[in-house]
Order: structure tokens, then sequence, then C-alpha cells
């Protein structure tokens, strides 16, 4: 296998870049693009779309339109929010999953679910949260640090890691009994009929296929076992102040509407666990090949308080921690594209675009544009450092505007709290050369997962 490059940054250090998927070739058009989509979208798109800000491609009769700038995505997801819509290709592909849930409704329905669920998303809520976190991290790792120097899959330890603390903030439940079923349940959707599909984007959303069919079967299942789980939460609840989200998303719906909290349930789940363990993946690959930063991490994190009793408070005082999640957020932003289509004739950055187009927004184009960031291929979390921050609409993980993600601040200070405590007492390494690349499908995956070990450190 080839090595690694790596090359010398402008302060002397050695940076790493890691290795990436080619683009496709300029000549790919629309059918193209989305027939890419299903394979990895890291190569899907070709370098046209990164010159120019907004270029629109015609498919059978419909627009594709590849808004790749950053002033084009604030224009969609920000400032003109009310000119698009989401698009029937969401519900077909994560409609199995997440049903009638915040992230998939539409006008007035969705304003209301989002105004419901809002005091459930307050800093507080972190400071209710971290400790679930720092104990299942505590749990994590002790097996770990048992065994060091032994080869670790860390893409399945961070999986595991992640679903653990999404089930334990969400129901204060021992994962034990269910963890293992739901695991199953959203790889076996993530690897398979979830997967984009070209027929996903071009038929409309009344118009069934044999996937459609295969996702409604996987619903029916999906369902009962989140409304088993409800069940059992609902029976160990004892009355006193919230201790979990389930609490406040029950407290937010009160009975008003049991289905709708079940899918609520299910989208944040579904939302957090798979994006928030591979941010940590990448994250710690990221690491493994940049001795300098783990130190810098290292320092950091042994002058705070994890334990669950700290983990609230010490969330927000690991600037380098948080720059390091950050800029693996950059390179491999979990959700690496979004979509919506335009509800009427307008112009976008001075191009028209026609009512019904298809506008495709790649993060993965965005956060490597030479354009916005200097030596954008390197792995620098000091960019997130210094003084000047990188402009809002050049980094945008999290999407943006009225719909931008709930669970932003809770993603990024449990990715912060577990890198924290894995490299407080261990160093950690590749066991071998070869390159990593991310693939981009139902979210921005590893193409394999590499050995890692951890190391004793002073
Ligand atoms: C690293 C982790 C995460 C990443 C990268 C991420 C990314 C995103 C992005 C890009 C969007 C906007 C999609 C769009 O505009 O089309 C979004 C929406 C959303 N996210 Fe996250 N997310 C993460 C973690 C979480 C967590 C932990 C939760 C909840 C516990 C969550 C809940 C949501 C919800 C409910 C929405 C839909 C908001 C709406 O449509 O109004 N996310 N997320």
């Amino acid at each position: 296998m080839e090595s690694i490059p790596k090359v010398p940054d402008t302060c002397g250090q050695v940076c790493f870049t890691p290795p990436m998927p080619p683009l496709a070739p300029d000549g790919v058009g629309a059918l193209g693009i989305l027939a890419g989509l299903r394979r990895n979208a890291y190569s899907a798109f070709p370098p046209r779309c990164r010159e120019q800000p907004v270029l629109v491609l015609p498919m059978l009769g419909r627009d594709v339109v590849i808004a790749a700038g950053p002033q084009a995505m604030r224009d969609v997801l920000a400032t003109r929010p009310g000119l698009y819509r989401r698009i029937a290709a969401g519900d077909r592909i994560f409609g199995a999953l997440i049903g009638r849930g915040v992230a998939a409704s539409e006008g007035e329905a969705w304003r209301r679910q989002r105004r419901i669920l809002a005091p459930a998303f307050t800093p507080r809520t972190v400071t209710l949260l971290a400790p679930h976190m720092a104990a299942c991290t505590e749990a994590a790792l002790g097996p770990l640090e048992a065994s060091r120097g032994e080869p670790l899959d860390l893409l399945g330890v961070m999986q595991d890691l992640s679903l653990a603390v999404a089930c334990t903030s969400m129901f204060s439940l021992e994962t034990k009994a269910f963890g293992p079923q739901l695991r199953d349940m959203l790889h076996f959707y993530a690897d398979g009929i979830g997967r984009p599909r070209a027929s996903d984007f071009i038929l409309p959303g009344w118009l069934p296929t044999l996937t459609t069919f295969r996702r409604s079967r996987f619903r029916r299942r999906w369902r009962a076992l989140i409304l088993a789980i409800i069940a059992r939460r609902r029976a160990s609840h004892s009355a006193g102040a919230p201790r979990d989200l389930f609490d406040l998303l029950s407290d937010a719906y009160g009975d008003r509407d049991e289905d709708l909290l079940a899918d609520e349930v299910s989208t944040m789940i579904f939302a957090g666990h798979e994006t928030t363990g591979l941010t940590l993946f990448w994250a710690c690959y990221l690491l493994a090949n940049a001795p300098d930063w783990r130190r810098a991490v290292r320092r950091e994190a042994r002058q705070v308080d994890l334990s669950p009793v700290g983990a609230g408070s010490a969330a927000g005082a690991l600037p380098h921690t948080r720059a390091v999640v950050e800029e693996a957020l950059r390179l491999y932003p979990p959700a690496y594209m979004t979509a919506r289509q335009a509800v009427a004739d307008h112009e976008l950055c001075g191009v028209p675009v026609r009512r019904g187009a298809i506008v495709l927004m790649p993060f993965t184009l965005l956060h490597t544009d030479p354009r916005l960031w200097v030596s954008p291929e390197r792995f620098d979390p000091g960019r997130f450092l210094g003084p000047e921050k990188p402009d809002r609409y050049s980094f945008l993980p999290f999407g943006a505007g009225p719909r931008v993600c709930m669970g932003a601040q809770l993603a990024t200070s449990e990715a912060v709290l577990v890198l924290a405590r894995l490299l407080r007492d261990n160093d950690l390494v590749l066991d071998e050369d070869g390159p990593v690349l991310p693939v981009g499908a139902f979210a921005t995956r590893p193409n394999r997962s590499p050995a890692f070990r951890l190391l004793p450190c002073a």
C-alpha cells in the first residue's frame, strides 16, 4: 500500500495531509453525479462545481443545481429559505427511520415541532447530559485500557460508544438489553436500503420502487423496537427533575401525540449517533497521524475534571481538543451534503433557477475550497484557534439557517469529552501505514477500518 504523504506546514512542524479520493471527471453530467452519490459523494462532483458558484445541469426535463460556494449556500439555507423546501428524496431515504420527526417535516408542522423541541436543546442540556457522556466513556475505555498494545477496531468502538451515549442520554437506561438490536438495525439500514439511489432524486415521492417496499418493511420493525424501548423507559420513570433527553422531550410534548414523540426519539438517536461516532473516528485517525496535536490535547485534558461530576464544565474548557474536532468536521463532514428543491423560479447568485430544480450543496467541496482555506488539504486544527475564525458560511458541518442542526452543541461536547478522556491517559497510534479514504454514501465513513493501538504514556 502507498504510504501517506506528510508535508511541513508554515510553522515548521510536520503537518499531516490525509489522502482523499479524486473528484469526478469534468465531463460528468447530472445523472452521473446522482449515480456517483450512491458510491461516494467525495468523488461524485467534478472540479467545475467548485469553479462556478452555481452550476445548472439539465436532467430529464428537470434541473439539478450544484451550489458549492458559500454565498449560494447562505442564500439557500439562511437568507431565502422560503424559496426552497426539503427534497422528496429526503423522505424516501430517511423516512423509514425518522417518520414525521422534526427533520422530516415542513411548513407550519415543522415550525411547531421546532418550537416545542427548542427548550430541550439549550446549553443546560449539555450540562444535564455531560455526566452520561462521561460515564459511557469511562465504561467503554476501561476494557480498552486493560488491553493496551492490542490491535483495536476504533471505528467499531466509537460507533458503539456514540450509540451508548445517544441511548443513555435519551433514556438513562442500560443499553445492554436493546443496544445491540438498535445498532444492528441502524447498520443494516445505513449499509444497504438507506443508501441514496438515483431513483430517490428522479422519481416523484408518491411513486414506489422495490426499495420503497423494503424500507417500509424496515420501518415497521424499527418502530416496534422504539415503542418497546419507550414503554420500558416509562415503566422506570420516577418523578422529579428531568434526568435525560426523553424527560425533556416528553415534557415538551406532554401526551399530545405519542406517535410523534416516538418519531422525535428516533430522529435524535439516528441524527446523533452515527454522525458523532464518525466524527470521533476521523478525529482519532487524524490525531494518530499528528503527534504534536496528541500532546496538545493531552496537556489540556490533564488540567480539567473529566469525571461525570466535572464533565459539564470541562466541555467548554478544552480549546485545542475542540479545534481538532472542528478540523475533523471540516475534512470529513459526516453529513457530507444537503439538498433542497426550488419552489419558485428565481435567481441564485445571478443564475436563473427554475421551480422544481433540485439544489445540491456538497459541504465536502465547500470545506476544501482553496479560495476559502489556506492549504485546505492539510490537517491543521490551528486554523480554528486564532483570533480570526473561519467565515460562517465556509464551514457548515451542521448546516445553517432555520433548519440548522439542533444537536450541534451536544455532538461537539460529546466528541470533545471523549477525545480528551482517550488522550489524557493513552497515546494513540495506527498499526499500519496505508491510506484510509472517506466514502460519503449514507454518512462519511472510512473505506476500511484500520487497526489502531493504545499505548501507555507518561
Ligand atoms: C457530528 C454530529 C452531527 C452532525 C455533523 C449533524 C449535521 C446536521 C446537519 C448538516 C443538519 C442540517 C441538514 C439540512 O439542513 O438539511 C442537521 C439537522 C438536524 N440535526 Fe444534526 N448533526 C449532528 C448531530 C446531531 C445530534 C447529536 C442531534 C440530536 C440529538 C441532531 C439533531 C438534528 C435535528 C433534529 C436536525 C433537523 C433540524 C430541522 O430540520 O429543523 N444532530 N444535522
